[in-house]
Order: structure tokens, then sequence, then C-alpha cells
């Protein structure tokens, strides 16, 4: 079993002293600078002038600048901008910023991996990746809980980037809930790869056929809606608690033999041969070319896709049934 590593692995005071500018205040962005805040660490927040998210870090009750003054006041970097931006931003706010002996944190490996971005050798570069959506980050550790995360050195010029990298995860809330070390590559390859498959595409498109074939069927929509998407919060809760064994438990033993029987059906030996081909062309660099071009491109068909899944009639069944229930209500 891999060893993790944990709240008593971790020394916070390795940060103590440093200036963490954390560039971007998106999903990870506002979870991580808080929750650094709140660990009691010395937060600046890097973002664009005219950002939408300037204002909304000043009301968090953090300090914002730009990117480049960020990083020209910072020993700890971390940038949490989108991965498609990471490397012009910097190559045009961060790079000349950056000092002898300076952390450069990310937390997902794209960039470095796929060689977007080249650090010099006179700093350390580190992965911290929370295995979680940044809001489920921030909520969790305000409800004093972690999420789990994922650590790599790239670079070790200190000597001590592995503590650094423990002191920041503790720092974030993840050492609450244990950390793996691993590789950029490792991280970076087995992240797209669930995006991809599991936890986004995998997911999303399984709800879809199935709120698609019962409402072809003639079933009414709500109805689709609340089996094919949300009970699946409910039973993915049981196996987030106590695995898909607690799930089986907690559900009807008819369900559970539709479960045994039917699933090998939908998800089945041609998914595994597909899912195999979608990690060489993420470990051959495919994906990562797709994914740059498509963004020099001007995103067109991310746009198009983008807008014809906000248009899919799930969406709109399940915005009108949401409204009924306020605890779900922002
Ligand atoms: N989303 C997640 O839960 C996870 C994300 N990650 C990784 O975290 C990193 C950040 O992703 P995520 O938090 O989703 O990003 P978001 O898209 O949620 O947030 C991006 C942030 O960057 C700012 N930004 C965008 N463009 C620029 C720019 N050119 N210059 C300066 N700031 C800019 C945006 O502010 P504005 O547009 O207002 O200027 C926003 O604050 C990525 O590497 C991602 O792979 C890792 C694990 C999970
Ligand atoms: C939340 C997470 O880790 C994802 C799905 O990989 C991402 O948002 O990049």
């Amino acid at each position: 079993m891999a060893k993790l590593y944990y709240d008593h692995d971790a020394d916070l005071s390795m940060l103590k002293g440093k200036k963490i500018a954390v560039m971007g205040y998106g999903s990870q962005g506002h979870a991580q600078a808080q929750n650094l805040k709140d660990s009691g660490l010395d937060v600046v927040v890097g973002l664009r002038k005219g950002s939408k998210s300037w204002d909304q870090a000043l009301a968090d009750g953090l300090e914002v600048t730009t990117v480049a003054e960020a990083a020209a006041q910072a020993d700890v970097i971390q940038i949490l901008v989108p991965d498609e931006v990471q490397g012009t931003v910097y190559q045009q706010e961060i790079a000349e910023n950056l000092k002898e002996g300076d952390i450069l944190v990310f937390s997902h490996g794209f960039n470095i991996v796929y060689s977007q971005i080249v650090p010099p050798e006179n700093i350390d570069v580190i992965l911290v990746a929370p295995k979680s959506p940044g809001h489920l980050l921030r909520r969790m550790y305000q409800q004093g809980m972690g999420v789990p995360g994922l650590l790599a050195v790239h670079q070790d010029y200190s000597g001590k980037a592995k503590d650094y990298a423990l002191a920041y995860a503790k720092g974030i809330g993840c050492t609450r809930a244990g950390v793996i070390e691993t590789t950029f590559k490792e991280e970076t390859e087995t992240d797209l790869f669930g995006e991809q498959t599991v936890l986004c595409g995998g997911v999303s498109h399984l709800i879809m056929a199935g709120f698609e074939t019962l409402v072809e069927a003639g079933y009414q929509p709500e109805i689709a809606y609340f089996e094919c998407l949300h009970e699946l919060k409910l039973i993915v809760d049981l196996m987030y608690e106590g695995g898909i064994s607690m799930m089986r438990y907690s559900v009807s033993d008819t369900a559970q033999w539709g479960d045994m029987t039917v699933g090998p059906r939908i998800i089945n030996e041609a998914t595994k041969q597909e899912m195999k081909k979608v990690l060489a062309e993420i470990q051959s660099g495919k994906f990562a070319k797709e994914w740059i071009l498509e963004n020099r491109a001007g995103r067109p068909m991310f746009n198009s896709l983008a807008k014809k899944g906000k248009e899919h009639p799930i969406e709109k069944v399940g915005a009108e049934l949401r409204k009924m229930m306020p605890w779900l209500q922002k």
C-alpha cells in the first residue's frame, strides 16, 4: 500500500515567514488562498487587472495585487490560473520575478509534463494536488475536515522541497485526509484519465444517456432527472463513506442484483478497451496537443460543445426541480 502522509508528518512552520502568492482565485485559488490564510500563513492573491475575481478576494479578506507584483513579493508561488493560460502567464508575469530559492507550486502537472513551463534550475518546483474540486476543498476545510491530495517534487534546489510540499498540503488541509507522494507525470496522466473517463466525462454522459433513454421511451422527464442524476449523489455518498460494498448494503437486493448482472452490459469490455485507448492518447501527448491547439484556435469546439451541453433537456428539467429545494439555492 502507498505511504500516506498526515498532519503529524508535516511541519507548517516550514512556510512561516514566507510570502505565498496564489495566482488565480477560481475553484482552486479561492479555496487554497483562504485555507492557507486560515492556517496562519502569509498569503497574497495574484490576479490580472480587471479580474472579476479581484473584488471577491478582497471581500474574503485577502491581499490582492497583480500576478507580476505578487510573484515579485513572494517566496512561494502557486499557479492556479487555468492550465491553458499558465504558460503565457508564467512567461509574461512570473518568470522574470523569480529569485533564487523560490518555490514554484502547481496543483496539476500539465504544464511541466508537457513542457509549457520550463522553470530555472535555482528554485524548487513542487506539486500539491487536492483530489477534489476547489469548492469542496474549502467547504471541507471549514468543517474541520480535508480532502486527499498528491504531492510531487520536480526540482529540489533547497534539499527541502518535499518538506515544503507537505507543509503546503497541511496548509490547505489535505494532510487531514492523507497525501500520497507521486510524480508530476503520474498525477497528470491519472488526473486527465480520471476526469475524462470516470469523474466528468464518464458520469455526465452516462447520466445523459440514461435520461434520454427514459424520456424517449415516454417517461416523465422529472422522474428521469431524479432517477439518473439527483439520486446519483446519494448513491455516491454511500460509496464515499464505505466503498461499493456500503452502497450495495444500503440499496435493495433488487437494485444490487440489477447492479451486478446488468451493470456489466452497460460498462463492459468494450468500455475498458476504449479507456485504454484514452490513456494511451494521454501518455503519448495526443490529448495535450489537441487541448493546447484548441485554445490557440480560440476554443471553437470547446465553446460549441459547452453550449450544446447547457442546452441538454436534463439541464432545464433539473434547474426547475432544484428551485424547489431551498438547501440548494446559493
Ligand atoms: N477545478 C478544480 O477543482 C481543480 C483544478 N486543479 C488545477 O488548478 C489550476 C486552476 O484551475 P481552476 O481553479 O479550476 O481554475 P478556474 O478557471 O476556476 O480559475 C482561474 C482563475 O485564474 C484567473 N485567471 C484566468 N486567466 C488569467 C490570466 N491570464 N491572468 C491571471 N489570472 C487569470 C481567473 O480570474 P479572472 O478570470 O476573474 O481574471 C480565476 O481567478 C489548474 O492547474 C487546474 O488543473 C487541480 C485540481 C482540481
Ligand atoms: C476536480 C479535479 O481534480 C479535476 C476534475 O481533475 C479538475 O477539475 O481538474
